[in-house]
C-alpha cells in the first residue's frame, strides 16, 4: 500500500501528518535508529542503522533471531525508550516520550485477576479518563468482534489462554489507537488456538484498520497476517530485507497456506533466517 501523493495548487497546505512537500507522512518512521544499552557489566548495541517506513493501515510483521532488538524496536515506537541516535516519528511527529495514541499487546495478557473481562478492557478507558458510557459501548462492540460474547463477566482464571489474549487485544483497541504494537502476542498459545487467533486478528484488523507492528517468531503467522515482513539480522539488529507478501486483505487460513505467494514469502524468510543462523 502506498500513501504517497502529489500536492496540487488546489490542495490545502500541509497539516499534521503530512511531510513537507505535501506527501502524506508514514504512520511510523524509523530513520538511522541506533540503540545502545549501558549496564554495569557490559555495553550492548541492540539496534544499528534501522530504517523503516510504515504506511497508515499497513500490517508489518517483524521476525529475527532472539535478541536482535525486536522488542526494543516496538518500545521506541511507543516512546518508552529513546534511541541513542536517529529518530522515530509517528504520523510525521517526532516521538519524544510515552505515546498515548498507541495500543500495546504483550506475550502475556497481564490481566487483573480481580476484574472481569469487561472491566479489564475498560481499564484502558479509566486510565485515559474516557467517557464511561461510550467506552462501555466500544468495549461491548470489541467483545462481540473478538468472539467473547457470554464471557464479558468472567474473571481471567475462568478464561482460556486464547480468550485472555482476546481480552488483551480488546483492551489495546478500546481507545481506537491508530497504531497497534504486538509483541509475540500468541507465543504462549497452543498451535490450534494460535491459528484461530490469527484468523480473528486478520478480521479485526480489516474491521478496525489500525497500522500494526507485530513481533513474532512464527514465519507462517508473519506471512499470513502481514502486508510486509521485516527480517532482521542478529544483534546489533538491522533490517536485512523487507518481503512483500502480496496476498489479498481477506485471507482464509488454510487456503492461504497453499497459495504460491505465501510459500514464496515463507521460503524466502526461512532462507534469510537460516543463512543468518548458519553464520552465527
Ligand atoms: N533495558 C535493557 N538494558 C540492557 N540491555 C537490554 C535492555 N533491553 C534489551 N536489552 C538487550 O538488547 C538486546 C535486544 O533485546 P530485545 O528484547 O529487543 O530483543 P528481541 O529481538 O525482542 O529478543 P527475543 O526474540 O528473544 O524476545 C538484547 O541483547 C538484550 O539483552
Amino acid at each position: 500500500m502506498t500513501m504517497e501523493r502529489r500536492t496540487t495548487a488546489s490542495e490545502p497546505a500541509p497539516t499534521a501528518g503530512q511531510a513537507p512537500g505535501g506527501r502524506v507522512a508514514p504512520a511510523v518512521r524509523l530513520d538511522g535508529v541506533r540503540v545502545r544499552f549501558h549496564t554495569k557489566t557490559r555495553d550492548v548495541t541492540a539496534l544499528s542503522e534501522v530504517g523503516l517506513d510504515v504506511a497508515a493501515g499497513e500490517f508489518i510483521a517483524i521476525v529475527g533471531p532472539s535478541g536482535c532488538g525486536k522488542s526494543t524496536l516496538l518500545k521506541l515506537v511507543a516512546g518508552l525508550l529513546a534511541p541513542t541516535a536517529g529518530e522515530v516519528r509517528l504520523n510525521g511527529e517526532r516521538v519524544r516520550g510515552p505515546r498515548h495514541d498507541i495500543g500495546y499487546v504483550f506475550q502475556r495478557a497481564a490481566l487483573l485477576e480481580w476484574r472481569s473481562a469487561r472491566r479489564n478492557i475498560l481499564l484502558q478507558a479509566e486510565m485515559r479518563g474516557l467517557p464511561p458510557a461510550a467506552a462501555r459501548r466500544r468495549a461491548d462492540e470489541l467483545i462481540t468482534m473478538t468472539g467473547l460474547d457470554g464471557f464479558a463477566d468472567a474473571y481471567p482464571h475462568e478464561l482460556s489462554g486464547g480468550m485472555q489474549q482476546r481480552v488483551a487485544l480488546c483492551r489495546a483497541l478500546l481507545h481506537k489507537p491508530p497504531v497497534l504494537l504486538m509483541d509475540e502476542p500468541f507465543g504462549a498459545l497452543d498451535a490450534l488456538t494460535r491459528e484461530q487467533m490469527n484468523t480473528e486478528l486478520n478480521r479485526v484488523r480489516r474491521e478496525t484498520g489500525p497500522t500494526v507492528l507485530l513481533v513474532t517468531h512464527s514465519i507462517p503467522e508473519a506471512c499470513y497476517l502481514a502486508d510486509r515482513v521485516v527480517v532482521m539480522s542478529p544483534r546489533p539488529g538491522t533490517v536485512t530485507e523487507i518481503i512483500e507478501v502480496g496476498l489479498p486483505a481477506e485471507r482464509d487460513y488454510t487456503e492461504t497456506m497453499e497459495r504460491p505467494e505465501f510459500r514464496e514469502a515463507a521460503g524466502r524468510i526461512r532462507t534469510l533466517l537460516g543463512s543468518v543462523s548458519a553464520h552465527h
